[in-house]
């Protein structure tokens, strides 16, 4: 049978969200970090030998880089025991690169472009033509390229040809709009002339950990990176040393699976929750407790429990701004109003994540004001119906959390979850599952003990038939 091809948008799947029939209670492994398996295929290929990885994301974002770096020479040999990553004797031009909805493509794949022999192209889905793109493209022109773009903003689609010289230098770019653009820089910049200067000019940054994690990975494979002064990253000219690597699990998918324990009072592991990570999906162990749930890390992983109460809360996601859709979906089921601030520059994430928000959680009844940065919930009794995605994997996300306590939440799509999670439905799916086993089996250890009971009931045999017209904000 052949394989569907991961790289293209999924078809949209209309999907009505299972409402939880009981607290939700289960394991949940969740697959690679999408921005740990991206950045190990860069270096990859920029490394001076070939390297592995194993437990990498097979996701549409990360089969749309490894067929980049193909296009770009290298080899990239998928097998049961990991990928095994040949880098190219010299990167080829000539080719196109398509992007998809994928940030970490358009973003760290375009200064490759500066090592190639000739013009790279660049193309994406049609949502990603909207998002920012302009500073990284200054970038590379300022280290010499000829930038071309065929619409009228400095956006996608693009084609890259370089200076043929590799040379680095100083550049400064304004990555308020993103931290992708200085992470794309570092990443290559050991391989120029000279190395790289990157100095930020504008407003605050966000998602730090990212780049953070960026200098992590390059220091791992001995590139020298000076990020001693805030807002300037100085990376050595040298050579980046190839490395077998495991990826850890990507934490921010784990969001959505915590926030079900933690609004039906059940409760969810994840196993194998690093105990120190640069992801900054761990700020969930915050994040979650500030709600209300109880969270503890330990040696099977990080469980949370959800208790009677699910607090509005005030939180700052500047540092870890994809977590904002499933956030924003928690606080729409909090006892009281939540503000969330420092994310403005999710308008450019995969849609306008404010706008997206604050349309659909207002359809359901939530009162959602947008402001400069974030958003404030007021929660109110919320009831289902059509809960738009927009492409938006965490939009999705955030649907099926709220699908768990309000009936008749039915997500218009739910395969763009493929961007990084093609197993979310499953997943989901099998958590319910899991947790109605696990009542039933308290239920029947119940019975063992109280010789009473002669028929051990189900669990299931409680459920009520939900009619479309009630709704509840608890199970
Ligand atoms: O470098 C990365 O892997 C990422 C950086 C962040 O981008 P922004 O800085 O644009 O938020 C984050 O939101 C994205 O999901 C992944
Ligand atoms: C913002 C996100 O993705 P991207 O890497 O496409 O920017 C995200 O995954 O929430």
């Amino acid at each position: 049978m052949t394989q569907p091809d991961q790289t293209r948008p999924a078809e949209p799947q209309p999907w009505p969200a299972p409402q939880a029939p009981v607290p939700v209670t289960a394991t949940v492994v969740v697959p690679g970090s999408k921005s740990e398996t991206n950045r190990a295929l860069v270096l990859a290929v920029l490394a001076d030998g070939p390297s592995s990885i194993v437990n990498g994301l097979d996701a549409r974002d990360t089969a749309l880089m490894r067929d980049a770096l193909r296009a770009l020479g290298a080899t990239i040999d998928e097998r049961p025991d990991g990928w095994h990553v040949t880098p190219p004797a010299s990167f080829v031009g000539g080719g196109s690169v398509a992007c998809g909805l994928a940030g970490t493509v358009m973003r760290f794949v375009p200064p490759l472009a500066l090592l190639a022999d000739g013009p790279v192209s660049f193309d994406g889905d049609e949502q990603a033509y909207a998002r920012p793109m302009a500073p990284l493209l200054g970038a590379l022109r300022d280290l010499g390229a000829d930038v071309t773009t065929t619409r009228a903003a400095d956006a996608l689609p693009f084609t890259v040809t370089p200076a043929q010289n590799q040379a680095g230098g100083r550049v400064s770019i304004d990555a308020s709009s993103s931290s992708q653009f200085v992470s794309a820089l570092l990443l290559v910049g050991a391989r120029l002339r000279g190395g790289l200067e990157v100095v930020h000019e504008g407003g605050q940054v966000p998602s730090l950990p990212h780049i953070a994690m960026t200098v992590a990975m390059l220091r791992e494979r001995g590139v020298d990176v000076d990020d001693s002064r805030a807002d300037r990253w100085v990376v050595a000219e040298g050579p980046i040393a190839a490395r077998d690597v495991a990826v850890e699990p990507d934490l921010s998918n784990a969001a959505p699976f915590l926030a079900a324990a933690a609004v039906t009072g059940g409760a969810v592991t994840v196993p194998h929750w690093p105990t120190g990570t640069l992801q900054p999906g761990d700020q969930l162990r915050d994040i979650l407790a500030v709600f209300g749930a109880e969270v503890e890390l330990g040696e099977d992983g990080l469980t949370v429990r959800g208790t009677d109460q699910l607090l509005g809360t005030d939180l700052d996601l500047g540092g870890a701004s994809e977590l904002t859709p499933v956030v924003a979906a928690l606080a729409a089921l909090a006892r009281d109003t939540s503000r969330i601030s420092g994310v403005a520059h999710v308008r450019g994430h995969e849609t306008d994540r404010l706008a997206a928000l604050r349309t659909e959680l207002e359809a359901m009844g939530a009162r959602v004001h947008e402001t400069h940065d974030g958003l404030t919930i007021h929660p109110r009794l919320l009831a289902g119906g059509e809960f738009h995605t927009y492409a938006d994997h965490r939009m999705a996300q955030a649907g099926a959390v709220l699908g768990l306590v309000v009936p008749d939440v039915v997500l218009d799509d739910v395969a763009c979850t493929s961007k990084t999670m093609p197993t979310f439905v499953e997943a989901w799916q099998q958590m319910l599952a899991d947790s109605v086993t696990e009542v039933d089996e308290e239920l029947a250890t119940e019975e063992d003990v109280d010789p009473e009971v002669d028929d051990p009931p189900s669990v299931l045999d409680g459920l009520l038939p939900v009619s479309s017209d009630e709704s509840r904000s608890r199970p």
